[in-house]
């Protein structure tokens, strides 16, 4: 955790969820509320055909609705994709951007994640840019590389601790049911904290900066009781609203 900072518990569904997934939704919105979610901001990202009936399930709920990637463009001659201005018209306040397997599967380099959140930035979107190592460079000493230089190309300019949220997820953690020791996740946040300082000041002090692969609620409470660890990216666990929830309250133990 960081002092002062309101931590941030988001699931990702990925390609997951048909209409009936809604009872999921419906059951987080109802799970989650105050005083925790005064502390504790949760969000879940359903996939994009689900994403404007979710805002109307949330409504009467402090449950946060967003997107999982966003095109550079605002809008235009481009089948298949969808611009942060239609997320933000469906309600959704969030996107993630960059995520591992959009990188690999759809080719997206730095600079593209980073004009992606500047889209997101421009339609009033918080941007979640994740970045994290694969296998192969962890094994060769390279992590922290990687995560200096996808810091630096994806994260846009003009960032601030309120447009932006930066998700650490090591490729080879992700659905893995592997996750990092918490030294090792706390060496990675205390470098990307270091980093975000530097190049932003407070802006990057205050930057929330989120664990995700393979948390879940048997690992949540250590997970997120690490320094600079500002909360969780949620894949699988985040798809079945008894785990999302119980993992959003792992937090009433770690803030009483
Ligand atoms: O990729 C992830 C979230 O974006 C993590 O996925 P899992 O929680 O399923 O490992």
């Amino acid at each position: 955790m960081t002092p002062d900072v309101r931590p941030l518990v988001a699931g990702n569904w990925k390609m997951n969820g048909m209409r009936a997934s809604l009872d999921q939704i419906k059951m987080i919105a109802e799970g989650v509320r105050p005083p925790l979610s005064d502390k504790v901001e949760a969000l879940i990202c359903p996939p994009a055909t689900l994403l404007y009936v979710a805002t109307a399930l949330c409504t009467d709920s402090p449950l946060a609705i967003g997107a999982q990637d966003c095109h550079q463009n605002p809008s235009g001659a481009h089948t298949g994709d969808i611009s942060a201005e239609m997320i933000a018209d469906c309600f959704g306040t969030y996107v993630i951007v960059g995520h591992s397997e959009r990188r690999t599967d759809h080719a997206e380099t730095d600079h593209l994640v980073r004009a992606k959140a500047e889209a997101a930035f421009v339609a009033g979107l918080t941007a979640i840019i994740c970045i994290g190592e694969t296998a192969d460079e962890r094994r060769t000493g390279q992590a922290l590389d990687v995560i200096k230089r996808q810091l630096s190309a994806s994260v846009p300019d003009g960032a601030t601790a309120k447009s932006t949220v930066i998700a650490y997820e090591p490729i080879w953690a992700i659905g893995t049911g592997v996750t990092p020791t918490s030294a090792d996740v706390e060496k990675a946040h205390a470098f990307m904290r270091a980093e975000l300082a530097a190049r932003f000041g407070d802006e990057g002090r205050k930057m929330r900066l989120l664990y995700g692969g393979s948390v879940k609620p048997a690992n949540a409470h250590e997970l997120m009781g690490v320094a600079n660890v500002d909360g969780a990216l949620i894949g699988g666990a985040s798809l079945k609203a008894a785990d999302f929830l119980a993992i959003y309250r792992a937090y009433e133990a770690l803030l009483a």
